[in-house]
């Protein structure tokens, strides 16, 4: 028996990859009566003789749009220019990578284009001290594109930003042999982009980095109000000394977190997102 993880799944084969190669598999036949899919990303047992899956190991976690299980690491890319820098849209994708208990790293791309070099440092050291690595890239910075290389390592990563921002760009400049379709390939061949592709999964730098980005949708239909707070990492941090268990830090008095924001060690802005977004959930209106 061999174990390994599936980089690709194609109309019923999946290909695994083991330690020395890659077999292409079928899933075993009880799958279908127990409902077991088994996705790309997935930690697998099977049979290198018959070429069969034998067992699905547990997820760490799994995304819909594109399917793909087991990622550790979002790499969030926003543009300083064009599409404009939007905090608010940074701390949306921050939130729900951070609610699949997926490590997010900022990459703020574009920066040979920016007018204003402060704007984004102010941005750098508020994502920073709240905790996060932020990654400054253009395409001609070797630096960044090292720095962003080791981030691979020993973990499976999924880019995730709007379009437009880059994250084919900034692929196809750390793995060339991944040609990824970028804006301008794909209006020199006269069609747009978003032609639906399967997800599969590429070893670089000793981890695995998934072809297709995460977190198309934006909506925060999995996260409840309670677990708001955990998505953000310096809110995190001083939740335990406010005074109520439970606390929102939204009216509730004694707040350590809004005494915080007013001590100007958690950022005006990303509370005032955090503020944002627990109104919109709690506003939800529920689905039957
Ligand atoms: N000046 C500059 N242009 C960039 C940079 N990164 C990407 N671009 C350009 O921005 C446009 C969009 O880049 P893509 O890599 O296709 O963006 P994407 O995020 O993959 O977009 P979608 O596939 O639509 O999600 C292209 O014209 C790129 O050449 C950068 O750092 N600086
Ligand atoms: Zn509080």
């Amino acid at each position: 028996m061999g174990s390994g993880i599936i980089i690709q799944s194609l109309s019923g084969f999946y290909d695994v990859m083991a330690e020395e190669e890659t077999y292409r598999c079928k899933g075993r036949g009880v799958f279908r009566n127990k409902k077991i899919t088994p996705l790309v990303g997935d930690m697998v047992e099977f049979d290198p003789e018959e070429k069969v899956i034998l067992t699905v190991k547990e997820r760490s976690n799994e995304l819909v749009r594109p399917p793909v299980a087991n990622i550790d690491q979002a790499i969030v890319v926003i543009s300083a220019v064009e599409p404009v820098f939007n905090s608010r849209l940074l701390d949306r994708f921050l939130v729900l990578v951070e609610s699949k208990r997926i490590d997010p790293v900022i990459v703020i791309s574009k920066q040979d284009q920016i007018l204003s070099a402060d704007e984004i440092s102010g941005y750098r050291n508020m994502y920073e001290k709240a905790g996060y690595t932020v990654i400054l890239s253009e395409p001609e910075s070797l630096e960044a594109m090292q720095q962003v290389k080791e981030l691979f390592k020993d973990r499976t990563t999924v880019i995730a930003g709007q379009s437009g921002v880059g994250k084919s760009t900034l692929l196809n400049a750390i793995l060339p042999s991944l040609s990824l379709e970028t804006a301008e390939i794909s209006k020199s061949l006269g069609r747009g982009k978003h032609t639906t592709r399967h997800v599969e999964l590429f070893s670089i730098n000793g981890g695995l980095v998934a072809d297709t980005p995460g977190f198309s949708s934006l909506e925060f239909d999995d996260v409840t109000s309670e677990a708001l707070g955990e998505c953000f990492p310096e809110i995190r941090e001083y939740d335990p000394e406010c005074k109520f268990r439970g606390c929102l830090h939204d009216k509730e008095p004694k707040c350590a977190v809004k005494k915080a924001v007013e001590e100007e060690e958690i950022g005006r802005e990303r509370y005032d997102h955090y503020i944002e977004f627990l109104h919109e959930i709690q506003n939800r209106k529920p689905r039957y």
